[in-house]
């Protein structure tokens, strides 16, 4: 569980360092540590947030993922996302699949609705197990509204990087408007051994959002840049969010952001004993947003779209329409052959590694 001592990230593991981000100094407007962000968003996409003064919502939400994983599984499933491609709700273990062949994933997920945390005690999407309705407005509320307001100065600061007119990307992300915007709590039970260290308990993926704002506490997120073959670790820091890019932000920009592919393999060395608990807020756009480049509104972006393919950036598709083809295919209830797991992708290069 959180707040237990587990052992120190092992030193002779490859590692993918990120830039830290201030997140004080951001929202401070401070030009140097914007341009530092932007580096980091335009090169790979992802960088670790410090001082973001969410560590207290951070741990009263982990407090909470204990007690609602330790519920029966009979009263979890009750709660389960269900196979139409709603994200919302509880997904069991090994319920996805990581890969074309169909290999099972080996993490369960509690998904919280942006749209229902804002309107409680009014539910627009679902129900949630009594736990997190207890919890709702004392420990979800103040989760989601702060990682929120983060998400939102990041995007403000995008928008006018990226050269669209003020309050551009934000307005494709509002709190009012329905989206696929959630709170993801995740538990991986220990798996212990070398036969296991490489097998993903989360596949490799690009995140489907805006921005993911992600908590955890032992190693196993891998990154692998583009063209290369080795997957490398992201060393948790403790009290530093780890945030990145998602494909509809990747899209917006024109590919000027970038979205990494990532995945999740059991916690390095004497890690793998212990339980793996993450937290992650993800910022998606409003359900009615079509998918595209914003070209009409940038020529910053209208420029850059002009190095890829035409179609490269215009997915036909609405964020809604998006988000539940890609939760509805990667389901393992879905899945028909490797063409499921074709339909679940986004705009993740191929990695070269497995
Ligand atoms: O658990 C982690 O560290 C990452 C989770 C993740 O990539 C996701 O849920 O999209
Ligand atoms: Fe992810």
């Amino acid at each position: 569980m959180p707040g237990i001592t587990v052992p120190p990230f092992p030193s002779d593991v490859p590692t993918h360092p990120l830039l830290v981000i201030d997140y004080e100094r951001i929202k401070a407007g401070d030009q140097a540590e914007i341009e530092r962000l932007w580096e980091a968003a335009t090169t790979f996409g992802f960088w670790y947030l410090k001082n973001h003064v969410a560590e207290q919502e951070v741990e009263a939400m982990f407090k909470l993922g204990a007690e609602v994983f330790s519920l029966p599984f009979e009263e979890k499933l009750q709660y389960e996302q269900g196979d139409s491609g709603r994200s919302f709700g509880y997904k069991k273990m090994g319920g996805n699949a990581v890969d074309a062949s169909g290999l099972s994933d080996a993490s369960e997920f509690m998904n919280i609705a942006k749209d229902d945390v804002l309107a409680f005690p009014q539910m627009i999407h679902r129900d949630y197990p009594p736990t997190v309705i207890a919890a709702m407005t004392s420990v979800v509320k103040p989760f989601v509204c702060k990682s929120l307001e983060i998400n939102n100065t990041v995007l403000r600061v995008f928008s006018h990087r990226l050269g669209l007119p003020e309050g551009s990307l934000e307005a494709l992300h509002t709190r009012d408007q329905q989206s696929g915007s959630e709170a993801r709590l995740i538990r991986v039970p220990p798996m212990p051994g070398k036969a296991l260290a490489d097998r993903p308990t989360i596949g490799a993926h690009s995140d489907f959002g805006s921005l993911s704002f992600l908590h955890n506490i032992l190693g196993g997120l891998q990154v692998i840049l583009p063209g290369e073959t080795e997957w490398k670790y992201v060393k948790p820091i403790p009290a530093h969010a780890i945030c990145n890019v998602g494909d509809a932000l990747s899209v917006f920009s024109g590919g000027i952001l970038k979205s990494a592919v990532h995945r999740v393999v059991p916690p390095p060395g004497a890690q793998a004993e212990h339980e793996r608990w993450s937290l992650v807020f993800f910022t998606r756009p409003n359900n009615s947003q079509e998918l595209h480049a914003l070209v009409k509104d940038s020529p910053i972006i209208a420029e850059a779209v002009k190095q890829y393919p035409e179609e490269k950036f215009n997915t036909r598709s609405t964020a809604a329409e998006w988000f539940s083809r890609r939760i509805k295919y990667q389901r393992l209830s879905n899945r028909v052959g490797p063409e499921s797991w074709a339909a679940s992708r986004g705009m993740e290069h191929d990695p070269g590694a497995k």
